[in-house]
Formats: C-alpha cells, structure tokens, sequence
C-alpha cells in the first residue's frame, strides 16, 4: 500500500498562475541546485542543466556554490547557460554530532537559497539528480507550502533511527506498525534532495536563528528541514523524486517508467563515480537509469547556445532592493569541511 500522498494538481487547483510570460519581475521563478568544493559534483550540475533543456523547462537553473568552487568550474556552469550565485557556508552550532556522511556539514549551506528573494518560486535540486521529465507545472502548486517526496528509513544510512531500529518505514506503515508503547508514528518525512518552496528574507532569518539553537542530528539540515517546515510540509508523488533505494526496499510503490525525476543518492550511484561494485549497482535498472545519465551527459546537442535560448544567464551578483543590500549576511564562520563520499 502506497503512502498518502496528495496528488499535485490539488493545489494548483484553482490557482491563477501569476507569472508573466517571459518570467520576469516579482513572480520570476527558477530551478536551483546547490556546489561544494572542486570535486566532481561539477557534473552533476551539468548533467542536471542538460536535462533540464533537454525537458524544455522555461525556466533557468540557478547554482548556489560555496567560495571553495573554482572558477575553472564556475566558467563550465556560465558556459551551460546557469546563473552562477556565490554564498557563504552556513554551519550549524558546535557538535559532537557523527553525521549520517561526514561531508554533510556542508549541506547546511543550502539555507541560502532562501533568501534568493530576486525569486517567487525555486525548486530545489541536489546536483545527484536529473530530471527526464518536464516538471515546470510544478511552480504552479499553491503558495504557502513545503512540497518535496516522502523518504525511506530502510537503508543502513537509517541505523542511528528508532524507526530502522524497529523496522519501520513510511513507505509501508502497514507492514511493521509504530508501537503504541513508541508514542506517535514520526510525521510524514521527506528527502531534502528535491523540494518546491518560496524565497523570503523573513523564511531566511528565521532559518539561521533557529538553527543556531537547534542541535545537530545525522541527516543535517535534511533533518532541520523537516522540523522547521513540518507544520506546511506536503507529500508529492514519488515520480518528482526516486530516491534510488526504493528500487530495492518498496519495489511496489515504484513505477520507473513514470519516473520524472531520479535522485542518484544511493552509495555508489552518482553516476560521474560508478563503478558498479557497490551493494545494488550491479542491478539492471541501476545500469540502464546511470546510462540514460551519461547519454544527457554527453550529448553536445545539449550544450547551451546563448542564441537559441530564451534563458541567458544573468549577472553573477543579484540586484537586491536597496534596504537589503545594505543589511549584511548573518555573521556565520567558515571552517573547511570534509569532502564529499
Ligand atoms: O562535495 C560535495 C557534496 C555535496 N554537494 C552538494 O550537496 C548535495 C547533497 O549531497 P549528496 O547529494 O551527496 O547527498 P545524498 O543525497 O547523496 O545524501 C549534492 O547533491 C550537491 O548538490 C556538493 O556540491 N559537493
Ligand atoms: O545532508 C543530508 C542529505 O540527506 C539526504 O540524503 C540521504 C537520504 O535520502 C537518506 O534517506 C538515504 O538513505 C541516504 O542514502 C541519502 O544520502 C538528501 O538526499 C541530501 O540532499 C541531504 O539532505
Ligand atoms: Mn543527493
């Protein structure tokens, strides 16, 4: 049995969509992903451009990327048609916290695009996805509300939970039931890999002072956001967002050829470092999903024309209303993280 989820077209029922046609002024709107570091997530935003064409979507893709991103990199991301966008790490407060990945720490960084306020609407994207599917309808959900997929506490990435420790799962609440004894099941809880949401300075604000007296937990700010955003959180289907170890924990709640967007976030998966060895990769639909990545990847058809785009990259700084520009980034300090798996 599938979990509830509400159908997307529930709250876009109604709605009077208030964007101007060629998506300029308040109601602007965008896909935003977010870079650390010199590595290889580089061509996860790539490939995650490339699809993005590939699908047609009206939209741009904004990058986030932390001061370590070089400008070799930066370069490649401008040359793909994305608007590049500098910030400052966000790090939460002193821990002794053993993150579920040790690189985590730095995904608290993503808070910033929250204050994006050039934006109505931003869907957020990690740099491990693509999308295979126009999913621009998506902006059209009711503002007001956090919508993003229900996760999955089944793989080993899960042991510190009580739910992996009972063998519970939102997935498939019938199967191993919450106990009484444990209160409340946990409220519906999703996978921060992918969410629709609306910039605002107040939303930011409120962010980083509550973060800084929130104490850390493994899923990093994946956690922060489902405690901060469970009041207006709403389940969409999971085709917006296959977490890649549904395959194998609820093959049952999975249709793949109604996927429209893959989340390459199983260990092993991310496509730009498959070798196949790890548990799982050497599955057929495992091959053939890294596959259709690197097809995108690699096809120069794809590649950002400026003369045949309605989307041309903007400036790397945002114009911002005078009284805000003059009002400085919260203080946050800057250690040097990990680096990614
Ligand atoms: O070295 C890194 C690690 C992470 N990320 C960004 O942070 C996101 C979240 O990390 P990841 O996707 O690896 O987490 P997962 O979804 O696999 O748990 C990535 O998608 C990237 O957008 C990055 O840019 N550089
Ligand atoms: O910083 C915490 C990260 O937590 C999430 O990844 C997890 C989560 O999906 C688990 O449920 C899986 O078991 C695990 O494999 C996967 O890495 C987000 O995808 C990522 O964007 C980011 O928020
Ligand atoms: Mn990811």
């Amino acid at each position: 049995m599938a979990p509830p989820e509400v159908a997307v077209d529930v709250f876009s029922a109604g709605k009077v969509s208030t964007l101007s046609s060629n998506n300029t002024g308040y109601s602007k709107r965008a896909f935003v992903t977010f870079l650390a570091g010199n590595g290889d997530y580089v061509k996860g935003v790539v490939g995650l451009a490339k699809g993005l064409r590939k699908v047609k979507s009206a939209y741009p893709l904004v990058v986030a990327i932390l001061p370590d991103v070089p400008e070799e990199h930066r370069e490649i991301l401008r040359s793909q048609g994305c608007i590049v966008h500098e910030i400052d790490p966000i790090y939460p407060p002193e821990n002794q916290i053993q993150f579920a990945m040790a690189y985590y720490v730095i995904n608290y960084s993503k808070l910033r695009i929250w204050n994006f306020e050039e934006y109505s609407k931003m869907i957020y994207l990690d740099a491990d996805i693509q999308v295979y599917d126009n999913i621009d309808h998506l902006f059209d959900n009711a503002d007001g509300y956090f919508y993003a997929v229900m996760d999955c506490f089944c793989e080993k990435t899960w042991s510190h939970s009580p739910q992996y420790s009972i063998g519970y799962c939102q997935q498939r609440p019938d199967k191993v039931t919450w106990p009484t004894e444990m209160g409340s099941p946990p409220p519906f809880y999703f996978n921060a890999g992918m969410f629709v949401f609306e910039p605002s300075r107040l939303t930011y604000e409120n962010l980083l002072e509550t973060l800084q007296v929130t104490p850390p937990t493994p899923f990093a700010e994946q956690d922060f956001l489902n405690m901060f955003f469970q009041s207006t959180y709403k389940p969409i289907p999971l085709v917006y967002n296959l977490v890649l170890a549904m395959l194998w924990r609820h093959p049952e709640n999975v249709e793949l050829d109604k996927v429209k967007v893959v989340h390459y976030c199983a260990a092993g998966s991310k496509p730009w470092r498959y070798t196949g060895k790890e548990v799982n990769m050497d599955r057929e639909d495992i091959k053939i999903l890294v596959e259709k990545w690197w097809d995108i990847y690699n096809d120069a058809a794809l590649d950002f024309k400026a003369e045949d785009s309605s989307v041309i990259p903007e400036e790397e700084t945002f114009s911002r209303p005078s009284i805000l520009a003059s009002m400085p980034e919260p203080a946050i300090s800057y250690v040097p993280a990990p680096s990614a798996a």
